[in-house]
């Protein structure tokens, strides 16, 4: 049996219903993830794309077994169940599940990049991942997600 991993994801929804459609994937996640924790659900400002929805967002915890590339083909599994509807790149989507953290893992392919390459830029996957985990360090920039949320705070 191999070991299980701690993963952290992030997940969106600004189209349909918002909060059930966050509800129904973490249901989904619980399949092939052990949910240890999940964030408070907070409403927030489009980023990248502004002219768009607010955005619900929140973080999980959680232990799994799956390998990364299977985590992956999870997450997009569950996006496609629930009728993925993403228009175009950083447009409105009526579920989104980024793979944060996979331990303290560093991937950088084509189709699969951990740690997600934009988390320390964005307030809404920080928000909720300092109330997770503030203490959780960036495998690449040595840094805790606390500290990454500071720094983000100075410069905005
Ligand atoms: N860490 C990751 N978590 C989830 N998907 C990833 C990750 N790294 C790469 N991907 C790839 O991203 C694709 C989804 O791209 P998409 O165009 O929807 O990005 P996006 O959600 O709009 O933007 P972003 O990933 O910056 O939030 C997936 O099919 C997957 O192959
Ligand atoms: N606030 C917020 N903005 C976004 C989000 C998101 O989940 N929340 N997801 C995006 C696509 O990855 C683009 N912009």
């Amino acid at each position: 049996m191999s070991q299980k991993i701690t993963i952290f994801l992030g997940l969106g929804s600004n189209l349909g219903d918002r909060q059930k459609n966050i509800e129904m994937a973490i249901e989904y996640l619980k399949e092939k993830v052990e949910i240890e924790k999940v964030s408070k659900i907070i409403e927030t400002e489009p980023y990248g794309y502004v002219e768009q929805p607010k955005f619900l967002n929140c973080c999980v915890m959680g232990k799994t077994q799956l390998s990364p590339a299977e985590l992956l083909d999870f997450v997009l599994s569950i996006e496609e169940k629930m009728g993925r509807k993403r228009l175009f790149k950083w447009g409105p989507r009526n579920i989104d599940i980024d793979i944060l953290f996979y331990d303290s893992a560093t991937i950088d392919q084509e189709n699969l990049k951990i740690p997600h390459p934009e988390l320390h830029k964005r307030e809404f996957v920080l928000l909720p991942l300092i109330e997770i985990a503030p203490d959780f360090v960036h495998p690449a920039f040595k840094k805790t997600v606390l500290e990454l949320y500071r720094e983000l705070k100075n410069l905005m």
